[in-house]
């Protein structure tokens, strides 16, 4: 990383279309700047690095918010001796106040400063806050449109009601501590991935309060192809949204729910298949 020549800058929860335009000017010896505010909830942690090829090297927002044009371009080149090129977006902001953009890059930084213009899908800017207010409605297909992969969340196992395998269906239960967004309470079309597997399973899941049961938060997910055994994390990828999260009058009731939806997944699944 100390040898890059090229460098992205931006926060770049979610690493969205947007963000990957800014990653394919950084060229051979590129690296990616991550100033972390604290708020990243898309890719949180360490997660942005599985959509890019780029090492990653992490500031904290504290580390440079109080300096000004020439001590953010100074720390810059300190971390990256050999830097010749900055890549930052047309809304790019830094420093105190985020007073300063891409002008004073421009102005201050002896190599090339490229701005990337505005990215945008159907006439709308996409932006990471944008994509959280998608998830935040259901609107999955908007959300990956958007991010140009589907939203993923990770989490470990965590035991259940038991209810599930003797009178539902079996699910694996995520406990999703790393601080990843939930999308909108409800039943999703989903593909999950067990372990360190490579390949991902057809999959429907649940987020939300288990009402009809006993009214506590679960992230699960079925395995459409049927149970599978020891399971320690697992990552679910987010296809779209089937409905909302619903109290029943009864398990029966909410077992003839959970059957439409597993028959909308794999419907869903096989043609996407094709
Ligand atoms: C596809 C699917 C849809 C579900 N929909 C609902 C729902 O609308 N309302 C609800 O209260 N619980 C719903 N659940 C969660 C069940 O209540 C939960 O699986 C059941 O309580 C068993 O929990 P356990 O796995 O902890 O034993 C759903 C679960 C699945 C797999
Ligand atoms: N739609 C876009 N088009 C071009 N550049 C973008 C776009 N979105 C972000 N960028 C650039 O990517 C870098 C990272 O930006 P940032 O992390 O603020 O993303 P964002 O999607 O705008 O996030 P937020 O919605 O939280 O403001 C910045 O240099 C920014 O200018």
């Amino acid at each position: 990383m100390k040898n890059s020549t090229a460098i992205a800058i931006g926060g770049f929860d979610g690493m969205h279309i947007g963000h990957q335009h800014l990653f394919a000017e950084l060229g051979e010896q590129g690296s990616i700047v991550v100033i972390e505010t604290g708020y990243a909830n898309l890719t949180p942690k360490k997660e942005r690095e599985h959509f890019s090829k780029y090492p990653i090297m992490y500031l904290q927002l504290d580390e440079i918010r109080h300096l000004d044009a020439i001590g953010f371009i100074e720390l810059l080149q300190s971390k990256f001796p050999n830097l010749e090129k900055i890549v930052v977006g047309y809304d790019f902001h830094f420093g105190k106040d985020r007073k300063y953009n891409f002008d004073d890059l421009k102005e201050l930084f002896t190599g090339e400063v490229k701005v990337v213009d505005e990215v945008s899908l159907n006439g709308d800017s996409i932006h990471s806050h944008k994509i959280r207010a998608k998830l935040g409605i259901g609107d999955i297909k908007g959300a990956n449109a958007f991010l140009g992969h589907n939203y993923t969340i990770r989490g470990v196992r965590e035991s259940g009601q038991g209810i599930g395998k003797k009178e539902l269906v079996a699910t694996i239960n995520l406990s999703c501590k790393d601080g990843f967004l939930l999308p909108k309470e409800g039943v999703y079309v989903t593909l999950t991935r067990i372990d360190n597997e490579e390949h991902y399973h057809p999959s429907v899941s649940f987020v939300g309060h288990r009402v009809t049961t006993d009214g506590s938060f679960a992230v699960e997910s079925h395995i459409l192809e049927g149970e599978v055994g020891n399971v320690e994390k697992a990552s679910i990828s987010f296809v779209s949204f089937i409905r909302d999260n619903k109290k029943f009058d009864s398990i029966d009731e909410l077992k003839k729910a959970i059957k439409s939806d597993i028959a909308i997944a794999s419907k869903e699944l096989k043609l996407l298949q094709l």
